[in-house]
Parts: structure tokens; C-alpha cells; sequence
């Protein structure tokens, strides 16, 4: 991507709310008209910057209905790398459309055995951005010297090595913004507009949220869960 183009797109997200479009396999929302049309209402109702969306099927979808900036992935898998884990992967999530593909860039073993860098040369030579899901800082001062076009907090507290909490990571997240020159975005179990803030406030460049705006069983819970017993 050109880098004039590059510097519009993440600046367009800067201190900005990207929602995550994703319902979990056995869901009933899990089909991609249901994702386009959550991601349809919600970037028409709600000043959001961008759409991150699972699944070629789902981004092409979203594609269709969405004229915003893409976070697209693939989940293979539940289990170690899953999230985009090939350079094959990253090609199909960047031919079905999103201008920035999100990959596993935690330093575990890949499913093909094949290094972290020829997935980043795959997405740029598509002529897309990375951007590498990490879990802890070095993963991502190693992601961003690999080419990372940007870092996100999102596999903090699903590495068995990382810090596991209820709540987001800012303290990766202020880490992170303090070490890399690329922005770093806030993802994971940000469940409140206020941890939202927080995360900017922490030095996130912008913050994506998924579960709560668009799961609503696990909102739903939230509310039953907190209610007095009877
Ligand atoms: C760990 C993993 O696989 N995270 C996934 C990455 O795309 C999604 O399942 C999350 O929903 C997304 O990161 C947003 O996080 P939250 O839904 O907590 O706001």
C-alpha cells in the first residue's frame, strides 16, 4: 500500500472505535448475512471508524454493505495459532477484502512451521497493512521489527505466558505504546465505554471492541449474572 494511503487509513482509526463482527461457531448469528447486517447497523447508527470481521465469507459480506476501513482474519482452528496462522490464510483474508489483515504474531510454533515474516511479505505484497495480535511486549517489539504495520493487544490473557485478567491489558497497552513506533491498538475484554477511554488514555491508538456490542448472549449474561438471587 502506498504509504500516503497507509497514513490515511490509520489516521482515519486514530482515537477511534473499531467494533469486531464475530459470533462464535453454534451461534445462531453465525452466517455471514447475519455479520453484514450487524456490521451494516451498527457503522450506520454509531460513529465507528472501522469493522473488524472472521471469515473470508463474512468479510467479502461486510465488504458488500460496509465502505469503512476492514480488520480481517480467518480463525483456523481453536487451539495455539489460529487466527490467520498461514501466509495463505493472510492472502484469502486480503483478497476477500480487508485493508488490514490481523495475524497471530505470538512467538509459538505456526501450524506450518513457516516463520511470522513471510506472512507480513505475503500482506504487503497484496499491497495490505498487518496488523499482529500479540499477547505480550516483546511479541510485539519483535512484530513491529518484522514489518507490522500495527499491534494489538488482542491475544493478552489467551497465551498461557501472558497476563491473565477479567479485564483489558492496558498495562501492555501503555507498554506497547511506549516501546513501538507503529500504533497499538487496545483489543480484548473491553467490556466498558470507560475501559475504552482508558485505553486511549493509556496510549492505544484506537481500541476495537467485540463482545460487548456485538455478542448479545454474553451481554444478556452479564446482566442476568448481576442481578440479586431470588
Ligand atoms: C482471542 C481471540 O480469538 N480474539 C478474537 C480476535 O479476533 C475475537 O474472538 C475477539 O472477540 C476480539 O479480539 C475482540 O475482543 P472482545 O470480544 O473481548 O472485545
Amino acid at each position: 500500500m502506498p504509504a500516503d494511503r497507509a497514513h490515511e487509513l490509520l489516521d482515519g482509526l486514530r482515537g477511534r472505535l473499531v467494533v469486531s463482527c464475530q459470533a462464535l461457531p453454534g451461534d445462531p448469528l453465525r452466517a455471514p448475512e447475519h455479520m453484514a447486517a450487524m456490521a451494516a447497523s451498527v457503522t450506520a447508527g454509531a460513529p465507528v471508524a472501522g469493522v473488524r470481521v472472521q471469515g473470508v465469507d463474512d468479510i467479502r459480506a461486510v465488504r458488500a454493505v460496509v465502505g469503512l476501513p476492514l480488520i480481517g482474519l480467518w480463525k483456523d482452528g481453536t487451539e495455539g495459532v489460529y487466527i490467520t496462522p498461514t501466509a495463505d490464510h493472510a492472502r484469502a483474508v486480503a483478497e476477500a477484502g480487508a485493508e488490514i489483515v490481523a495475524v497471530d504474531a505470538t512467538g509459538r510454533p505456526r501450524p506450518d512451521g513457516r516463520p511470522l515474516r513471510e506472512t507480513v511479505e505475503a500482506v504487503h505484497g497484496l499491497g495490505r497493512l498487518l496488523m499482529a495480535d500479540v499477547s505480550t511486549v516483546e511479541e510485539g517489539v519483535v512484530a513491529a521489527a518484522l514489518g507490522a504495520d500495527v499491534v494489538s493487544t488482542t491475544l493478552s490473557g489467551y497465551t498461557p505466558y501472558s497476563r491473565q485478567q477479567p479485564g483489558p491489558d492496558l498495562e501492555l497497552v501503555g507498554e506497547l505504546a511506549g516501546r513501538l513506533a507503529v500504533p497499538v491498538f487496545a483489543e480484548g475484554r473491553l467490556h466498558t465505554p470507560e475501559q475504552a477511554a482508558a485505553a486511549i488514555e493509556a496510549g492505544a491508538w484506537g481500541v476495537v471492541v467485540g463482545g460487548a456490542i456485538t455478542a448479545p448472549a454474553a451481554i444478556a449474561t452479564r446482566f442476568a449474572a448481576a442481578l440479586p438471587h431470588p
